[in-house]
């Protein structure tokens, strides 16, 4: 069997790949209501392989309603294209199997298991019952891969429980990556992080989104400025403004609806 590689080509950059037949995600008036309340409206967006796509806005905007529309936990309308497959409309457990993975602001991992035993149980997810409980003897190639990108090598014994509060997100992030996920959808993930952690996570998407469709949900512009390849800005359910981050810094639409002219965001947490 050939493991496939986890590791990646390159840097992230703007508009992504530039050779080969990159991956994409292709948005397309992508719509949700909330009884009567359009909370994503009509709302396109294309995200390349190898870009690193920033989701800003001020609170309530639609950031997490449109990754929660695109990974089936809420039902919208318009189409969701993963390279040439429609995944709008499936259940969530196919959208994973489709190799859509997401994240949730606080980390949902396994607090009673190990990091190992995260990461496995993400690997089999899979596997048939029955070669799930097979006890495995060496450790998966994709599992020992995963945990080298997300920096955990150390921690395997731990316990998902005591990990400090990055490291829960980057088990989130590794649990991901072995389940073969291309597209990542990351909602606050530096949220509540330390200055080193934040930093070290820049550097794991980095990493991570040079080989990958990645999508992050983020407050913190100097975080954005820093790590960003691509931004979409979103307010009150539609897509204002897109670009590098100096573009949708200087449009001035984004400027008086959620950052100041110095380009300090005017809402959010
Ligand atoms: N399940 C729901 N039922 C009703 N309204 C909802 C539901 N989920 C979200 N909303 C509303 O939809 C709008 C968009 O919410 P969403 O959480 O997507 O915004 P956001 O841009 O992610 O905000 P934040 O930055 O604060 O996380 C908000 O007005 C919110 O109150």
């Amino acid at each position: 069997m050939t493991t496939p590689t986890l590791l990646p080509d390159g840097e992230p950059r703007a508009g992504g790949l530039r050779h080969g037949r990159p991956k994409y995600l292709e948005v397309r008036g992508l719509s949700v209501s909330f009884d009567g309340f359009l909370a994503v409206d009509n709302v396109n967006l294309d995200v390349v392989q190898g870009d690193l796509r920033f989701l800003i806005g001020p609170n309530g905007a639609g950031k997490t309603t449109v990754i929660d529309a695109i990974t089936g936990l809420v039902p919208a309308t318009g189409s969701v294209n993963h390279t040439g497959t429609e995944i709008l409309g499936r259940k969530v457990h196919q959208v994973a199997r489709l190799g859509v993975g997401r994240t949730f602001q606080t980390a949902s991992v396994f607090e009673n298991l190990s990091v190992l035993q995260n990461l496995d149980i993400a690997a089999g997810a899979g596997r048939g019952p029955l070669r799930m409980l097979r006890r495995r003897k060496t450790v998966d190639p994709a599992v020992e891969e995963a945990l080298e990108i997300i920096g955990l090598e150390g921690a395997t014994g731990k316990m998902a429980g005591i990990l400090a509060h990055g490291q829960k997100q980057w088990l989130e992030i590794g649990m991901l990556l072995v389940q073969n996920s291309d597209v990542l959808l990351l909602d606050e993930p530096i949220a509540g992080m330390s200055q080193d952690e934040r930093g070290e996570t820049g550097e794991l998407l980095r990493r991570i989104a040079a080989s990958r469709i990645t999508v992050v949900v983020e407050h913190d512009m100097d975080f954005v400025r820093e790590y960003a390849t691509s931004v979409t800005v979103l307010a009150a359910g539609k897509v204002l403004s897109e670009g590098s981050v100096a573009q949708v810094q200087a449009d001035k639409k984004v400027q008086d609806v959620y950052l100041g002219s110095s380009g300090v965001e005017a809402a959010g947490a």
